[in-house]
């Protein structure tokens, strides 16, 4: 049996049919991510497993446990939110240690040890004695998460945990949260819009579209085969042709649509050999855009645009204006509903 299960839940706000019969599963020890757009009900769902929302209808189980109308303060569930939620006044040490006082009755010795060892794991050494306005954004959060730690929580919940932090720290605490979640085999589950953020730290990603589940898989299997137009748009930066569009560019039609990852596109100044594996076209350079090493070039095949990465080494390959000749395998060509 699952550890975590939702059951076919259900949850409207006056008219607004947030969750629709949502049913998934969640392995011990996985750090799984709930992706989507703003408002799509990913934090309601997580909401539901701490108690902070009732279904309307469906049930929530944790570790063997029907936990839908249990008491959120006997859920066994930490919570990691955007907003630290720190007590301003306690340092801190008093912040971390006050989970663990709330929640049972501990010899001194045993929270002295606790303590320092999740000190040492978010790594808050000579901060103990300072105050939440004295520490920076993320230092906050990694009081945040070893508060939620300490208690040894079933699971692990975040939401949103580092869209106010800057990209460069945030890059350093996905990875850091990932190996404490690891290290402790705790599971978690992981409210995100940030599909690089999802794809970095997950084992499992739920991509979500207003109140269903879209498609879930390993962040691989997101990336290289997303089964619909919505799941190609959100994840991988596809390039999405209608049957039309695609066959404008390979002379095939699919009757459907079908979705091309601009790495997958090759360009060259002069034409491709033929190859039965292969779609080959000529082409004009629009335009194009650096992203870190990578040069995304616009290209127009007749009316419709399709997008190519190309590694930036050193010297710009292609102009605006020029004539390119564009290859991309078939098996790239993903026929996508
Ligand atoms: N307590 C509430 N009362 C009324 N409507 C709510 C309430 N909580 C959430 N909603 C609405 O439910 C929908 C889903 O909200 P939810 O916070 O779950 O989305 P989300 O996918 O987590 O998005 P975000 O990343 O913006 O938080 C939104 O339309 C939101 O306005």
């Amino acid at each position: 049996m699952a550890y975590i299960q939702f059951e076919k839940i259900n949850k409207r706000f006056g008219a607004n049919h947030v969750l629709r019969d949502i049913s998934l599963t969640i392995e011990k020890g996985q750090l799984v991510t709930l992706l989507g757009p703003s408002g799509c009900g990913k934090s309601t769902l997580l909401r539901t497993l701490a108690g902070l929302e009732a279904p309307d209808s469906g049930r929530v189980i944790l570790d063997g446990e029907d936990i839908t109308g249990k008491d959120p303060r006997r859920r066994n569930v930490g919570m990691i939110f955007q907003q630290y939620s720190l007590f301003p006044n306690m340092t801190v040490r008093e912040n971390i240690a006050f989970g663990l006082k709330m929640q049972k009755k501990l010899p001194a010795e045993e929270i002295n040890e606790r303590i320092a060892r999740v000190i040492d794991m978010v790594e808050l050494h000579g901060k103990e004695k300072s105050l939440p306005a004295q520490l920076s954004g993320g230092q906050q959060q990694r009081v945040a998460l070893a508060r939620s730690i300490i208690t040894e929580p079933k699971v692990l919940l975040f939401d949103e945990p580092l869209s106010a932090i800057d990209a460069k720290l945030r890059k350093a605490l996905q990875l850091r949260i990932k190996e404490i979640q690891r290290s402790l085999g705790i599971t978690a589950i992981f409210v995100t819009h940030d599909q690089d953020e999802a794809m970095l730290m997950s084992d499992v990603i739920h991509l979500f579209s207003t109140g269903k589940i879209e498609q879930s898989g390993r962040p691989i299997d997101m990336y290289t085969a997303p089964r619909t137009r919505f799941a190609a748009g959100f994840i991988g930066h596809y390039n999405i042709l209608s049957p039309a569009q695609f066959e404008a560019v390979t002379g095939e039609n699919r009757g459907c649509d079908v979705a091309i990852r601009p790495e997958t596109v090759e360009v060259q100044p002069q034409p491709f050999p033929e190859r039965q594996d292969a779609y080959r076209s000529a082409a004009v350079v629009e335009d194009f855009t650096p992203h870190g090493n990578i040069l995304r070039y616009t290209l127009s095949v007749g009316s419709v645009n399709l997008q190519a990465d190309v590694l930036f080494r050193s010297v710009l390959l292609f102009e605006p204006g020029q004539t390119v000749y564009l290859s991309v395998e078939k098996k790239n060509c993903l026929s996508i509903a």
